[in-house]
């Protein structure tokens, strides 16, 4: 994992297994320390095409809720074992962790996301929201700081005096 001067990173966990989110904040979490101060978290938990959803209370049935997960609806599935909110409250955490103010950064539910890179369920959402928050981000940082560049072009170069003990 390299985040040196990172604008965005994306913490990926396994929805079917509860251990993997825990890994993120465990393991992962500290790794993140060299990316930029205001940095911005994905985190997204991928395989949703192999977990069956909880029931809603309108009662909607499996084959439907798996559809609209991604998956197809054969039931080779498995309980999911990490619902959305324990995702939405590692994000909170991580921005007090990183000592970010909630206000100023996107919502919860708006960077967690439930992907499946096997259907490819929300994984151009997710890198879309990505490019949205970061590009205008980086076009700012841009206009705000001074350039890092130095224009050898128009660097002048000093005139030689008759003066000089080596003219
Ligand atoms: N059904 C399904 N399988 C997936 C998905 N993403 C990855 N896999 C499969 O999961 C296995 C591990 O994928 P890797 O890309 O190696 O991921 P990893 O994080 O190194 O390994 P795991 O922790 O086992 O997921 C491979 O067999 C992938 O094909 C997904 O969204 N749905």
């Amino acid at each position: 994992m390299y985040c040196r001067g990172a604008a965005a990173v994306i913490l990926t966990y396994d929805v079917n297994h509860r251990q993997s989110l825990l890994e993120l904040e465990d393991r992962f979490l500290g790794l993140t320390e060299t990316a930029n101060n205001d940095c911005l978290f994905a985190i997204v938990g991928n395989k949703v095409d192999l977990a069956m959803e909880r029931a809603p209370e309108g009662g909607e049935k499996e084959g439907e809720a798996s559809a609209k997960a991604g998956g197809s609806c054969v039931s080779s599935k498995v309980p999911r074992q990490v619902q959305p909110e324990d995702a939405m409250a590692l994000y909170k955490k991580i921005l007090k962790y990183k000592m970010l103010d909630e206000g100023e950064m996107p919502a919860a539910e708006r960077m967690c996301f439930e992907t499946s890179a096997k259907t490819g369920h929300n994984v151009d959402l997710l890198f879309e929201t990505l490019f949205d928050l970061v590009v205008p981000m980086i076009a700012r940082q841009k206009t705000e700081e001074p350039s890092q560049i130095v224009d050898i072009a128009s660097c002048k170069t000093p005139k030689r005096t008759r003066s000089g003990c080596c003219a």
